[in-house]
């Protein structure tokens, strides 16, 4: 074993023994901690539950975890290409897909390893445990044993049961065909397909394969024996269907002008020169885990024309049914379906093969830091990290259990189920999504924005218009743009590009700086100046939106924001003493919290702090949510009165004197500000009660920018902003240059939405 082959393995058994050993955990989901929780969770109180599901059985879905939990069943006689390596040590991967479940599809999963190779036994003792569960993944487990064990489970269980790496790998391996017959320019009822092995995975992919249109006898199939034909006697009942009647014996010789290879088998059984012999644009899924029929070097070298895609995750093109089955069960679990059927596995096909044509978020982009994913021959199938996988699949799923008669419940509101299955993956973002909403339903606005030649701003801007969010504005040179959208298969309307610098501009440069020279003429700035900042592409930006050319403007900076704010501050201020301060909208498991200031004053002043509080409170408001605020600090309502926590209680007189409306209170940690039970216990005189606190005011800068980062970082919350606050008229929001498409797209979105007026 080379040294490299020898820490992956060292690697991956310290992984998996490191702490507590295995991979998963059960976790309560009530509280447990007093005598009275124990007699609510346990005896007496957990009769009451018992009795009402005896009375009712579909009761066990109200009162317990039943619903959401899946078995993931296994006798270890297939595990991965590993092969029958036995119950217990397949247990790995069926821990392993238990953590997939989870982390992909909140769906809990207990492993469970039935140590027999006997049919019936497996049947009978998957059957007496099945009331369990609300579904069964069965996995690893070797054809043909594996269809009966499907099949008559199937018919007697009234849960979902599914064979994973039948009909997930199936599914997936489905959509990625379907796309590289699209890039291939071929029609799926002309092509050859060869299927190297005819176990669960092979017979059932075959089958989607034929369902989906390819011809029956344009499918060769081959076992460890090699072609299986009708002249090849004792095959057993799935194999006999694939008995081809051409006279091809062997791989080699099946694959000679082919135009798939389907590979779930074993490694390194596919060898360049077989690869020669296919037709053009051959598509080769060498799917056997760990490793695949053919290296991917070996493959890529064999041939140019070649799409090629295997079960890893480390090479382009991962068919593997980790895309399928935790969306698959999700949405045949939320729908309460019988089973999963033809209908539902079809739609998932589709979903998933539609997805891949979409953009990809940066999200997914930043995952496998890869900026140029888009459809093609190294992007046959969505990644494996793509959040939108479970909103695109378990949707398809539930809608066609529905549609095909074997849900028992329904579901009307997608829109809504769909929400709910983003906020099951935290990634809940109810004010963002109403804030494009709002952006959404009224006049797009126009946005301009200074990095205009930045792939990441052309990314948002390309996103913004086709969503009709904004008709953006790109400030920058019009080749470079060009060249971007281009390599980055995108389009944008011509007209959205302004090459400021150019000769085009010079009118529109000269009476920019007329207009700037006006305003700030009172403010040291002399007319060749003014001129010169027209070349400057902050300056321009900006007074393009002074101009009235653009609604609302997107600032890039490099350094140091306040630096930034310059211009800003000229153009847009009349007094140069004005507080701005900046606010991040931290999307967290309890909803959104509103961090100020966060950008602009290093160590505010009482009258600093008093308009940050107003000005929060302000666009807090805008957003349609009411205002909460606690002026955090280290000192809880003077228990500390040293300079900083007695500038915050000065702060809290000013603003209870003085806005006797406003719901703000402090100074207080940051603790008693986000438990109101404690709040209200040892600080009963607090003004903000019961309610919940969704804006913290930090007492400085630093405070404020360590705080959100932390939350962004340590507690996975999503920040949006900085929210530029305290101008008159909403005109400019600054960004960093390296901020993702994300960012910029969101602020923008914010942008637009605070020039709407209130109809
Ligand atoms: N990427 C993915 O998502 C998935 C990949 N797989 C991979 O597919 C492979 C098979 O899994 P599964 O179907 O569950 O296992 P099975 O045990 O059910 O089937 C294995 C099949 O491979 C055949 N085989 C073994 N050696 C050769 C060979 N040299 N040439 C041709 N065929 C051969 C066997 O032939 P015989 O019938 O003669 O014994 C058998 O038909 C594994 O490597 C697994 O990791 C499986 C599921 C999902
Ligand atoms: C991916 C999978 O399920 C397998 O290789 O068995
Ligand atoms: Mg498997």
């Amino acid at each position: 074993m080379g040294n490299n082959a020898k820490s992956k393995k060292e690697e991956a058994l310290l992984y998996h023994s490191e702490g507590r050993p295995g991979k998963i955990e059960v976790i309560p989901t009530k509280p447990y901690s007093t005598q009275k929780d124990l007699s609510l969770a346990y005896s007496p109180g957990v009769a009451e539950p018992c009795l009402a599901i005896e009375d009712n059985p579909d009761d066990a879905y109200k009162y317990t975890a039943k619903g959401n939990l899946v078995a993931v069943i296994s006798n270890g006689t297939a595990v991965l290409g590993l092969g029958d390596i036995g119950a217990m040590a397949g247990k790995p991967v069926m821990e392993g897909k238990g953590l997939l479940f989870k982390t992909f599809a909140d769906i809990d999963v207990f492993d469970i390893e039935v140590d027999t190779k006997d049919t019936d036994q497996f049947i009978e003792t998957v059957k007496n445990i099945s009331v369990t569960f609300g579904g069964i993944n069965l996995e690893d487990i070797k054809a043909p044993e594996c269809f009966e064990i499907e099949e008559r489970l199937k018919e007697e269980l009234s849960i979902p049961v599914m064979h994973d790496d039948q009909h997930g790998t199936a599914i997936i391996s489905s959509a990625a065909l379907l796309n590289a017959l699209e890039i291939a320019g071929k029609k799926i009822e002309k092509v050859q397909v060869v299927v190297n092995g005819a176990g669960a995975a092979a017979v059932s992919c075959a089958k989607l394969y034929i369902a989906l249109g390819v011809k029956p006898e344009n499918v060769i199939m081959c076992d460890s024996k090699g072609v299986i034909s009708v002249r090849r006697q004792n095959l057993n009942a799935a194999k006999a269907k694939f008995a081809t009647t051409r006279e091809v014996d062997t791989l080699e010789e099946a694959l000679v002008g082919a135009d798939v290879f389907l590979g779930l088998s074993v490694a390194d059984v596919l060898t360049q020169e077989m690869v020669r012999s296919m037709a053009d644009n051959p598509i080769v899924f060498a799917l056997a885990n760990p490793n695949p029929e053919i290296s991917y070097d070996n493959a890529m070298a064999a041939r140019e024309d070649i799409i090629f895609a295997t079960g890893r995750s480390d090479y382009p093109n991962q068919v593997n049914n980790v895309l399928g089955f935790p969306y698959i069960f999700r949405g045949a679990l939320d729908v309460r379906a019988t089973k999963i059927n033809e209908e539902m596995k079809i739609a998932a096909v589709r979903a998933l093969a539609a997805l891949t044509k979409e953009p990809v978020p940066d999200i997914v982009a930043a995952a496998y830091n890869d900026n140029n994913i888009s459809f093609g021959r190294e992007y046959l199938i969505p990644k494996a990290l793509d959040p939108r996988l479970i909103s695109t699949i378990s949707v398809a799923v539930a809608k066609a259990a529905i549609e095909s008669g074997v849900a028992r419940k329904t579901i009307t509101d997608w829109k809504a189920y769909a929400t709910e299955l983003d906020s099951r993956m935290g990634r809940d973002d109810k004010l963002m999504r109403a804030i494009r909403s709002k952006v959404g339903t009224a006049a797009p606005r126009r946005i301009v924005f200074s990095e205009g030649d930045r792939l990441t701003t052309i990314k948002a801007a390309v996103h913004l218009a086709n969503e009709n969010l904004a008709i953006p504005l790109l400030v920058g040179d019009r080749a470079k743009i060009n060249t971007l959208l281009k390599d980055n298969h995108l389009t944008l309307d011509p007209k959205c590009i302004v090459d400021f610098r150019s000769d085009r501009e010079e009118a529109r440069r000269s009476r920019y700086a007329a207009l700037l020279y006006n305003k700030v003429s009172r403010k040291g700035v002399r007319m060749h100046e003014a001129i010169e900042y027209m070349m400057r592409r902050d300056w321009f930006t900006l007074m393009m939106v002074a101009s009235g050319d653009a609604d609302t403007s997107i600032l890039g900076y490099t350094h140091r924001y306040t630096e930034a704010l310059n211009p800003v501050r000229q153009i847009f201020t009349t007094n140069s003493n004005t507080t701005l301060a900046a606010m991040e909208i931290v999307t967290t498991k309890r909803g959104p919290m509103f961090f100020a200031d966060t950008a602009v004053n290093p160590s505010p002043t009482v009258e600093d702090l008093v308009n940050i509080v107003l000005m929060a409170a302000q666009t807090v408001r805008n957003f349609g949510i009411e205002p909460v605020m606690a002026m955090l600090s280290h000192s809880n309502f003077g228990t500390d009165t040293e300079p900083l926590a007695a500038k915050i209680s000065k702060a809290v007189e000013i603003l209870h004197f003085q806005y006797p409306e406003l719901l703000v209170d402090g100074e207080m940690k940051a603790d008693i500000a986000l438990n109101k039970k404690a709040r209200n216990e040892i600080y009963p005189f607090n003004k903000l009660g019961d309610r919940e606190i969704n804006v913290l005011i930090f007492p400085n800068l630093s405070s404020a920018n360590i705080s959100y980062k932390m939350m962004e970082i340590l507690g996975g919350a999503e920040i949006n902003g900085p929210i530029l606050m305290g101008l008159n008229q909403s005109c400019v929001h600054l960004i960093p240059e390296v901020a993702s498409t994300r960012s910029i797209r969101n602020l923008s979105v914010i942008a637009a939405a605070e020039t709407i007026q209130p109809k």
